[in-house]
């Protein structure tokens, strides 16, 4: 397997459509393309007692990451996943071994990771979480993508899911939102994707913008999403700030069926975020009936997106 760090980084970008160039030939001789290429991630695989060799440039990434963090992610982030980042007691030096993320797991609400090579499938994703199993992507962002990256790596599943999932009300609401998705049809599946895109990822808790929190994990592992999801001041100063162009995030009530049908792109920073008051609402929505909800918002249709939609 290509070793990550060794694979020469191609300054970014190309759009998201162009085809991935062949690298720079072996020789280390490069023709200058007009457009750069985006060197694909690569999973790094365990050795035969379950070790990943990361590199030091690997290491050094989870460090920068880390660091970067701990300075924005105390006054934004609820209590809950400060007090799972804690249990978790994560190296700051090098990426951890899912082993022992795993004992912290187990300890507290019985989940564990399992490796994957990237994104997976949502029968995997669904079959996964229904099993208490999370899935972690093993490898790292580049330097290059530190502030954001499209895909999740080791480092969102990690620092972004890992805290909440010592929860135990969260770790139900995973263990339960898997279980739903598995017996759901794909069309119901992208209802439901939706739903947990809305809170487990880019979710916010606190109804007021003073007591405003982050609590979705692909807010947290982006340095600069972390800062963008709170910047939003209060809803009147944000359209107004809006029509002045400033690129401000949009912030909803939720409610389950306007959640179901917004659509949503993986691969920028969010317009949208939905707030709930408090994590309680999360767990509440467990009890309800979701799939009921799936097929009133099926049968009503998808909100117009609020940019060219991509994928959602
Ligand atoms: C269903 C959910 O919205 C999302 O699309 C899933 C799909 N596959 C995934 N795959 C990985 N590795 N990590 C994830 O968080 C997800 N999320
Ligand atoms: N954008 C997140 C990673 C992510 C990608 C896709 C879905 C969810 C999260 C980050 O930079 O950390
Ligand atoms: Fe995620």
């Amino acid at each position: 397997m290509e070793r990550l760090s060794q694979t020469t980084s191609y300054s970014k970008t190309i759009s998201a459509n162009s085809a991935v160039l062949t690298p720079r030939a072996a020789d280390g001789s490069h023709h200058d393309h007009s457009t750069h290429i985006k060197q694909p991630y690569v999973s790094r695989q365990p050795d035969s007692q379950g070790h990943i060799h990361y590199s030091v440039d690997e290491n050094a990434m989870w460090q920068a990451l880390l660091e970067r963090q701990a300075t924005q992610i105390p006054n934004r982030a609820c209590s809950a996943y400060l007090d799972g980042l804690k249990k978790l007691n994560l190296p700051s030096t090098h990426i951890p071994q899912l082993h022992d993320i795993d004992e912290v797991l187990q300890a507290t609400t019985g989940w564990q990771t399992a490796a994957v090579p990237a994104l997976i499938s949502f029968g995997k994703f669904f079959k996964l979480l229904a099993n208490k199993s999370f899935p972690v992507a093993t490898f790292i962002r580049r330097f290059e993508d530190m502030d954001y990256i499209e895909e999740p790596d080791i480092f969102h599943e990690i620092v972004g899911h890992c805290p909440l999932l010592t929860h135990p009300a969260f770790a139900a609401f995973n263990e339960t939102y898997g279980k739903l998705g598995l017996n759901a049809s794909k069309e119901e599946r992208w209802f439901l994707a939706r739903l947990y895109w809305f809170t487990i990822e880019f979710g916010l808790v606190g109804s007021r913008p003073d007591n405003r929190r982050i609590y979705g994990g692909g807010i947290l592992s982006s340095p600069s999403e972390t800062l963008y999801a709170l910047s939003g001041t209060s809803d009147k100063q944000a359209e107004h700030q809006q029509s002045q162009c400033q690129q401000q995030p949009e912030y909803r009530p939720f409610d389950l069926l306007d959640v179901l049908r917004t659509p949503y792109r993986i691969d920028h920073i969010q317009p949208i975020y939905y707030v709930i008051d408090d994590l309680n609402t999360l767990f509440d929505i467990v009890d309800s009936d979701i799939m009921g909800m799936v097929k009133q918002a099926m049968s009503l249709g998808l909100f117009e997106p609020t940019y060219a939609a991509k994928n959602s």
